[in-house]
């Protein structure tokens, strides 16, 4: 019989978990350009352009602040981050390839800790 896990511990381990991948993204040769938020007097067309600004320190603190609620409100804000580096960057500029690597690995580490 498959054990079923209380729903505390399955947070508690889903928690571990968006802790463990953002750790792995945040030394990730490619992770540079996503460290801290886009400096907008060094991007001023980027606040106009990017509505939801989101890099890894904004993740890594809402997860240590507890604001997310699932595991899947992570992944949105980590796919939102892919997604407005996409918006702005041409793909084969170094930021644009840098996301696409960053992204790559990601969903892979997101499919190992939780398969389909
Ligand atoms: C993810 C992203 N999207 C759009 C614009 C910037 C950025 N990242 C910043 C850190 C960044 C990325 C690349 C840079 C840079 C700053 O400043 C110097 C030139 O190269």
């Amino acid at each position: 019989v498959v054990p079923v896990m209380q729903p505390v511990q399955k947070e508690q381990k889903d928690l571990q978990s968006c802790k463990s991948i953002i750790s792995e993204l945040e030394v990730h040769e490619d992770a540079w350009p996503f460290l801290l938020p886009v400096n907008t007097r060094q991007f001023p067309t980027y606040k106009k352009i990017i509505k939801k600004p989101m890099d890894l320190s904004a993740i890594k603190k809402k997860l240590d602040d507890n604001l997310y609620k699932t595991r899947e409100e992570y992944c949105e804000d980590l796919r939102l981050m892919f997604n407005n580096c996409e918006t702005f960057n041409e793909d084969d500029s170094p930021v644009g390839k840098a996301g696409h690597n960053l992204r790559s690995f990601f969903e892979t580490k997101w499919n190992e800790h939780f398969p389909p």
